[in-house]
């Protein structure tokens, strides 16, 4: 166990609802982290790992976790990942993990405090990504994204570029009425000073050692969000594929995102969908170009999706 300080490898979890900019978070810590060696732990709730492969830094010092929630399904994955990173023989200076947009923190959390990950790592802070624009009282009807504000030590109130004032007091007054004295930074594309989030020290762990938190380390629920993949080693065409999201996706999608390659393009396409907006960004192909995408949503047709998004594809690589 080399390489961990005395106090043991700070960990941030970065938690917070479907599309909030949670990995927004993560690549601003990876890009001014210094001269620090991250771990990151990066867990889709889709069967593709869009995320990592977004990142800034998708380097060996990362170890992904995919498929499922670190919640409740795969939770042996969380541990086993930690194990491996705790054992490494080059130092570590922390460890970062995002959840995905449908997890309980609660479970994460009490696999660091109510386990012997205590004598090894230093939960530093739960750190809660929310979108300013779409979040209301009704959090999206989900339990799971009321957890996510209960139990962080620091709220990020971010895309407040796109919430108007009043959105933005209407929030905090909320977030005060379920909170005491919450910690709130408004932000835009998730930029906060790193030392006003990272080894801050916020979380109370000896407070999640009391019994009413034992019968809560398996959670199942999803709050009935499900998720649907496409994969092609046939390329859209931009035509069809434009036509399909100007068209509107159904209401049910609630998050898709993926890699989208186009024929006649030599670029790969960054396509992300939150609630109705959708954003398409263009850069160079570090693989072999495909297709990969992932849609979020409840009661989804997936059926129906999947034979859209077949009807996209070109049928000629140079279209
Ligand atoms: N306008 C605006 N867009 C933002 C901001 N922060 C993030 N985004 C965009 O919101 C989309 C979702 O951001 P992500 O960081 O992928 O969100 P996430 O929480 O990791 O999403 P999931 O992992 O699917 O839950 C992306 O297109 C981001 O570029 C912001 O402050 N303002």
């Amino acid at each position: 166990m080399s390489g961990i300080n005395q106090q043991g490898l700070p960990v941030s979890i970065i938690t917070g609802f479907l599309g909030s900019g949670k990995t927004t978070l993560l690549n601003q810590i990876l890009h001014n982290k210094l001269d620090q060696k991250v771990a990151v732990l990066v867990n889709e709730f889709g069967d593709i790992n869009i995320d990592a492969q977004l990142l800034v830094s998708y380097e060996d010092d990362m170890v992904e976790l995919s498929n499922g929630c670190i919640c409740c399904t795969i939770n042996d994955g969380l541990i086993q990942a930690v194990k491996r990173i705790l054992a490494r023989k080059e130092k570590v200076d922390r460890l970062i993990i995002e959840t995905t947009g449908v997890a309980d923190p609660l479970p994460i959390i009490l696999t660091f405090v109510g386990s012997d990950f205590r004598y090894f790592t230093r939960l530093d802070a739960v750190i809660t990504v929310i979108d300013a624009e779409t979040f209301t009282p009704e959090h999206f009807d989900s339990e799971i994204a009321f957890k996510q504000i209960s139990y962080g030590d620091i709220l990020l109130l971010n895309k407040t570029d796109l919430a108007n004032k009043q959105q933005i007091t209407a929030l905090e007054t909320y977030i005060t009425s379920i909170k005491k004295n919450p910690r709130i930074i408004p932000t835009q594309y998730a930029q906060v000073s790193l030392p006003l989030i990272l080894d801050v020290g916020l979380t109370n762990t000896d407070s999640f050692l009391e019994p009413e938190y034992r019968h809560n380390s398996h959670h199942l629920k999803t709050d009935g969000f499900i998720s649907m993949s496409f994969q092609s080693d046939k390329p859209f065409d931009v035509y069809k594929f434009h036509k399909f999201l100007s068209e509107g996706l159904p209401l049910e999608v609630f998050r898709a995102k993926g890699i989208v390659w186009f024929a006649g393009s030599e670029l790969r396409h960054i396509f992300q969908l939150c609630g109705q907006r959708n954003d398409i960004k263009s850069e160079p192909w570090s693989n072999s170009p495909a297709n990969q995408l992932v849609f979020i949503g409840r009661h989804l047709d997936a059926d129906k999706l999947r034979q859209k998004l077949n009807n996209c594809l070109a049928t000629s690589l140079t279209v």
